[in-house]
Formats: C-alpha cells, sequence, structure tokens
C-alpha cells in the first residue's frame, strides 16, 4: 500500500526550494526574478510555503518564504508578499495533490509556448526522457503539454487550470505551459517536481532544438 508523503519541515523545505532556484538560475531557467516555488508542509488547512514575490530566484535567503492558506493570503502575522502567481501554486496543492510546484522560465519552454499557443498544445513523443514523468514506463509515449494563454488575471487562469486538474476523463498532470511565459510542474514532493521540471525542460530543448533544425527527423 502506498504511504502518505512524509511533508517536510519548513527549514528543510526552505533548504530544497533555495537549492532548487540556484540550481535552475545557473542552468537558465529562473533567470532574475522570474519563477517562483512552493511546498506543501500541512493540509486540512493548507500550510504552503511559497516564495516571496519579486526575489532573485537564484539567491533566495532562508527569509525570503512566506506561509500561506488556502486563499492563498498570509498566515496571521506574517506581512511578507507571496508570489504573485500564488494562487496556481494554492490550486495545484488541492487540485492535483501536489506536495510541491516549481514554476521556471525557459527560453526553449518560453519559445514553444508561442508555437503552439494557437493549437493550444502538442503532443511529445517517443523519447526515453518521457520516463522520468511519473507514470510513464515507456519511450513509446506520447506526453500532451497543454498551453494556457498568459494573463495577469492569476485567479482566473487558476480556476481554468482548475477545471483541467478536476476533468475526470483527462485530467492536467506533471506540467504545463503558459504562453510566452513558462512552465508549471508538479509532484508529490519537492524532489518529484524538480525532476519534473528536469526532464519537462530537457524535452522543450530537444523539441526546440529539432524545430530550430527545421524538419521532423535530421540525418546527417
Ligand atoms: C520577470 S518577473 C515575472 C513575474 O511576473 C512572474 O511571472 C514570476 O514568475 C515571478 O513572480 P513573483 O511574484 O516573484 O513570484
Ligand atoms: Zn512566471
Amino acid at each position: 500500500m502506498n504511504q502518505p508523503p512524509t511533508r517536510p519541515s519548513a527549514t528543510e523545505a526552505t533548504d530544497a526550494l533555495r537549492a532548487a532556484g540556484a540550481d535552475f538560475h545557473h542552468r537558465g531557467w529562473s533567470l532574475g526574478t522570474s519563477s517562483n516555488y512552493s511546498a506543501v508542509l500541512g493540509r486540512d488547512p493548507l500550510d504552503l510555503l511559497v516564495t516571496v514575490s519579486g526575489k532573485h530566484k537564484g539567491r533566495l535567503s532562508a527569509d525570503d518564504f512566506v506561509h500561506v492558506g488556502a486563499d492563498g493570503k498570509p498566515a496571521a502575522g506574517d506581512n511578507k508578499k507571496s508570489s504573485a502567481e500564488t494562487m496556481l501554486h494554492v490550486v495545484l496543492a488541492e487540485a492535483a495533490g501536489a506536495g510541491a510546484v516549481l514554476h521556471t522560465h525557459s527560453v526553449w519552454g518560453t519559445l514553444l509556448s508561442d508555437r503552439y499557443g494557437d493549437a493550444g498544445g502538442w503532443a511529445i513523443e517517443g523519447y526515453e526522457m518521457l520516463k522520468g514523468l511519473d507514470g510513464i514506463t515507456t519511450h513509446q509515449s506520447a506526453k500532451y503539454i497543454e498551453v494556457f494563454p498568459n494573463t495577469q488575471d492569476i485567479p482566473t487562469l487558476a480556476q481554468q487550470v482548475r477545471g483541467r486538474l478536476e476533468d475526470d476523463a483527462d485530467p492536467l498532470r506533471h506540467g504545463f505551459l503558459i504562453r510566452k511565459h513558462g512552465l508549471y510542474a508538479w509532484g508529490e514532493d519537492i524532489d518529484a517536481a524538480r525532476r519534473h521540471i528536469e526532464v519537462l525542460e530537457f524535452l522543450f530543448e530537444c523539441e526546440g532544438r529539432r524545430l530550430a533544425w527545421g524538419g521532423e527527423s535530421v540525418r546527417l
């Protein structure tokens, strides 16, 4: 029987999210103040540790995190401003059951989100690396990457995402793109969310470079 995931302490989550930020910045996926990260510390009621808005994600300090509840508001007595995209984290923690949510702004993800934005997404097929996504066991799989229009109205976008997470027939899994903006990915804990970011960003770079070569396949 599957054990429920162990929840990290605030210190453990802070350390792990700071390490993710430093690594993602180094890889060019979280430059400047772009990106935001969160981890679930408790449920019933939700206790979500999320990055403070506007911080450089490659140089997060232990102080650059704030606890929010299911309404996305900081816990009583905490006057730090949480990420502008906090409600996306709340919805993913609730409706996807995510233990952690990570958001990146890579070049390849941003370009592909625009390339496939009108179609609403595209399928990534045939790569061994797909097996790094939870539940995928063969390279002979197709992972559909959904692209949402960008907006500054995050509560409305969060409701759209909730609708797709609660779609019993075909719920969103692993991650999605926002057009000309970036990737949201999640997992049962920080390690799983980080793995999903790494795998999806790898696949985006493969897809982007393949398109840049000008064809479906290239033989030299
Ligand atoms: C270059 S800032 C981009 C922001 O508008 C936003 O998309 C982002 O990812 C970070 O916002 P933040 O409020 O710091 O969590
Ligand atoms: Zn963003």
